[in-house]
């Protein structure tokens, strides 16, 4: 199975250091909408791992996350696409969770819930602590610009970690190659 697992502020959607707390906020990067759908319609699963500390800081609560979500997926289906299994990590920094990135417990989910090993899936992410948590369960570290991407490539990146300018240059190499 072609998966690939992605980040979500930062690669999907603009980020922010004030959080991303309402559907209003949730704006998708350009091009990002069209490069999940692309792969989507071009057999791959596009799967999705993010942390949502703002839900254990009472920013915004589950409902909006969801709402989020839901606007996620018609907009890819808008394009003829589809979203795999969004997983989210609640939790605040001090709450000792095993989901929290760079703890690899959202990429386990997602192996278990497709049956899959992950040796090797990409996982894209903007942040220091995404390419962890995938070195930690052998996933391919992927790092975007968008983002924090431009801040944590001032960061010792883990060794093999690849480089892209954003989510649609890496469809393009995916689709391509
Ligand atoms: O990039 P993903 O994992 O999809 O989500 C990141 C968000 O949960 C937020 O994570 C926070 O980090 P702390 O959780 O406060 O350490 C901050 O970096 C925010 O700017 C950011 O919006
Ligand atoms: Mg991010
Ligand atoms: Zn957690």
């Amino acid at each position: 199975m072609k998966l690939l697992i992605l980040d979500r502020d930062g690669v999907i959607n603009h980020d922010s250091d004030a959080y991303i707390k309402s559907v209003e906020e949730w704006l998708p990067l350009p091009g990002s909408i069209e490069a999940i759908a692309q792969l989507s319609k071009a057999g791959w699963t596009v799967a999705v791992a993010t942390n949502q500390s703002g839900i254990a800081r009472g920013y915004y609560d589950l409902a909006v996350l969801n709402a989020m979500h839901e606007r996620l997926r018609a907009l890819v289906a808008e394009q003829g696409g589809e979203v795999g299994l969004i997983v989210h990590c609640p939790h605040g920094p001090d709450d000792g969770c095993d989901c929290r990135k760079p703890k690899p417990g959202m990429l386990k989910t997602i192996a278990a819930h497709y049956d899959v090993a992950l040796a090797g899936v990409w996982f894209v992410g903007d942040s220091l602590g995404d390419l962890e948590a995938a070195k930690a369960v052998d996933c391919q570290p992927v790092l975007v610009r968008t983002g924090k991407g431009e801040k944590t490539l001032g960061k010792t990146l883990p060794v093999g970690t690849l480089i892209f300018d954003d989510l649609a240059a890496i469809a393009a190499e995916l689709i391509h190659n």
